[in-house]
């Protein structure tokens, strides 16, 4: 990794430690926690083992960064989705597509999903996952209720905890059986199937 002499030191630090998260994020997502080693993170880094340790000092460290990295980059994201939508269903859709999109494209997010999916092996304190989205999606789909926008008898929490369901597992499958390619076709079945179905 190239370092320019003129940047200030804590300049350089922070870029060093972002370029190991990245390169294990990358690993973590293409691997699982269990097999990656703190060398494949220099190797893949291109830094030395010793340079990994001064900014990480074991691969439970590393998993736990990525982690909340992954969970940090979330406000923003959603923030941009919900942008000013006129009609809450259409607020949730947006959200929808726009999660779809970060799962298909940041290493990142990739990484976050898949070490929960493998916190056991973690030993390191992690957040609770899932139920974060549990109560987002309630506020959208209570909204959309609220806005006579949702299919009579629909509970909102009931529906908002279907939703993560399928949208996890969906995102999981595509993963394992095609590395995330056909995760837009994916998105389009559950889009069409179930948000469609809660429409009121
Ligand atoms: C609405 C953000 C929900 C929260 O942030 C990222 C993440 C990881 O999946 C969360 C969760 O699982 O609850």
């Amino acid at each position: 990794m190239a370092t320019p002499r003129s940047e200030p030191k804590q300049e350089r630090a922070r870029r060093t430690k972002n370029h190991i998260l990245q390169s294990a994020a990358q690993l973590f997502a293409e691997r699982g926690y269990a097999t990656v080693t703190l060398q494949d993170v220099a190797e893949r880094a291109e830094m030395t083992k010793g340079a990994v340790y001064f900014h990480y000092t074991n691969k439970e460290a590393l998993a736990v960064a990525v982690v909340q990295e992954h969970y940090a980059r979330w406000p923003e994201i959603l923030k941009g989705a919900e942008g000013n939508h006129e009609e809450p269903f259409d607020t949730l859709t947006a959200v929808l597509d726009t999660v779809t999109r970060a799962f298909a494209t940041d290493i990142v997010v990739q990484a976050g999903a898949r070490l929960q999916i493998e916190r056991a092996l973690i030993d390191a304190e992690l957040p609770e996952p899932y139920v974060g989205w549990e109560d987002y999606l309630t506020r959208l789909i209570a909204e959309a209720r609220d806005a006579g926008q949702l299919r009579a008898g629909v509970e909102p929490r009931a529906a908002a905890r279907v939703l993560v369901s399928a949208f996890f597992g969906m995102q999981h499958i595509s993963d394992v059986l095609s590395r995330r390619k056909d995760l837009a076709e994916r998105h389009e079945e559950l889009r069409a199937v179930l948000l469609e179905g809660l429409r009121g």
